[in-house]
């Protein structure tokens, strides 16, 4: 069979028959084999397509984080070592001052129809404009569960876009993420425009959730923002510089929104959200004035460190794999979040905090001292560590003034040495 043959119709197949064929063709071990088999799952195959196994990724807790005056323990799904210490810091820190305020957001999703402006647009327009009311009855017809429960399609926006014109469908989809419904409602009212002569370019949502911004606001006492080396004033003002370059250099700004990422995306992940959507909103709200900021700002108000984030949030509690995924319906047993909106103060409290950590850090000793301690484990195990070698490896790499993969292999050679000398 050629290299191509095989994966025609690889979809038709069961999860054992195309794990066969990879075993085959690419001749995985016996132990590679079994590993695909182990970690397979029937929910898996229900979930995407051509499904071999399951990838897992490390799920770890952020505890006391405050919101509103309540304690979440919230799980995170994060492959990356330092992001949940960094996240529990934040939040054990901000919460001495009070923890994080979360406003109360309005939350509607947009399901953009769009058409060609055609020869004369003014026209068009004014026709839009007095058929709003029918794009509503046509999108809520589409999806009448979503309206009965008190939410669905409730506006149109009208909004010229270069050569053609959006219709924006503002839709209320209570505690779902919504996106299969707002898609369900704009293709309805597409199919509608395409009857009555119209162009349309496309029917889609947008992730732009400008219509679903959340914000969250924090204080931090001096007292805990000091280091050992650092008083707390001089912690504040450090933050504050931090925050302004975020706001006048993209590439500092980048990476200062990829610390507040580091929170969201986990929680996303733990809770069964779309997180490329909220990411993919993240980023065009960050660039919303033409340049490309930090999602945060930091200021010192009355001799206190003030933070506030603000930045679309369109998750749900309803929808996606969040019913089918045993771990996701778990992991709302340990949130105990019951509603979308309270979800999204949450997770955006956060961003806040995950942002707050880092930054503290980077004002303080600098990254690498905390992270760095905590990457050690995985060096290890990357360096060829044994589980009954990685606890002795750590605590030598911790020992050392410098740490890199060589000073691993190293400091490993040196203990097995010494083990077989014992
Ligand atoms: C790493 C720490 C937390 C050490 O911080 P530390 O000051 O050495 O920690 P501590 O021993 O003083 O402990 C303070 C609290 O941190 C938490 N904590 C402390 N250690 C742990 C741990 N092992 N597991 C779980 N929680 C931990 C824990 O809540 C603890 O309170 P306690 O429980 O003791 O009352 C700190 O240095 C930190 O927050 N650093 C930031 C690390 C970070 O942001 N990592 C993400 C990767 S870097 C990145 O991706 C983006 C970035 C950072 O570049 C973004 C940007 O530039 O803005
Ligand atoms: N651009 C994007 O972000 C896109 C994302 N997606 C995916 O769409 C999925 C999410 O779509 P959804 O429409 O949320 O999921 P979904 O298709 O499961 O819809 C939610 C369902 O739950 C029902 N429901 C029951 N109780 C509800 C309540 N209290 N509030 C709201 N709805 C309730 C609704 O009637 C609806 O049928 C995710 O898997 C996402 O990754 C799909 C297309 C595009």
């Amino acid at each position: 069979m050629s290299k191509t043959q095989w994966a025609h119709g690889f979809y038709r197949l069961t999860p054992e028959q195309r794990r066969q064929i990879l075993a085959d063709q690419y001749y995985l071990s016996s132990t590679e084999q079994s590993l695909l088999a182990e970690q397979a799952s029937k929910l898996g195959n229900n979930l995407v397509e051509n499904y071999i196994t399951d990838y897992s990724l490390p799920e770890g807790v952020v505890t006391g984080l405050v919101v509103n005056g309540k304690s979440y323990t919230l799980p995170l799904v994060v492959e990356e070592p330092s992001v949940i210490a960094a996240a529990n810091n934040g939040a054990r820190r901000i919460a001495k001052s009070g923890g994080f305020y979360a406003e109360t957001s309005s939350r509607a999703l947009v399901g953009q129809v769009v058409i060609d402006q055609g020869e004369d647009p003014v026209k068009k327009i004014n026709w839009l404009k007095k058929n709003e009311t029918t794009f509503l009855e046509i999108a809520n017809a589409a999806h009448p569960s979503m309206k009965k429960r008190g939410g669905g399609a409730k506006k149109v926006r009208i909004r010229q876009v270069g050569r053609f014109i959006s219709i924006d469908l503002l839709i209320d989809v209570c505690q779902a993420m919504g996106a299969n419904t707002v898609n369900t409602m704009a293709e309805a009212v597409a199919h509608y425009l395409t009857e009555n002569g119209i162009n349309v370019v496309t029917a889609i949502l947008s992730n732009y959730a400008t219509d679903s911004l959340q914000t969250v606001t924090c204080k931090v006492a001096y007292r805990d923002l000091a280091t050992k080396q650092m008083d707390g004033a001089e912690v504040a003002r450090r933050i504050v510089d931090l925050s302004e370059l975020a706001q006048v250099d993209p590439y500092r700004a980048t990476t200062h929104n990829k610390g507040i990422m580091n929170g969201i995306d986990a929680a996303m992940i733990a809770s069964g959200n779309d997180w490329r959507a909220i990411e993919s909103g993240a980023h065009a709200y960050a660039s919303r004035n033409g340049q490309y900021r930090g999602l945060s700002i930091w200021k010192i108000i009355d001799n206190q460190l003030e933070g506030s984030i603000t930045l679309p949030m369109p998750v749900g509690v309803i929808g996606g794999s969040i019913g089918l995924n045993s771990l996701t319906k778990l992991n709302y047993h340990l949130n105990g979040i019951e509603t979308a909106q309270e979800l999204a103060a949450v997770i955006t409290s956060l961003g806040l905090a995950q942002n707050f950590a880092a930054i503290r850090a980077l004002a303080t000793t600098g990254i690498q001292a905390g992270h760095m301690k905590l990457q050690y484990r995985s060096l290890a195990i990357s360096v060829g560590a044994k589980q009954t070698e990685v606890e002795q490896l750590v605590t030598k790499l911790s020992q050392q003034s410098h740490v890199d993969q060589e000073v691993a292999k190293r400091l490993l050679a040196t203990i097995r040495k010494e083990s077989s000398n014992e």
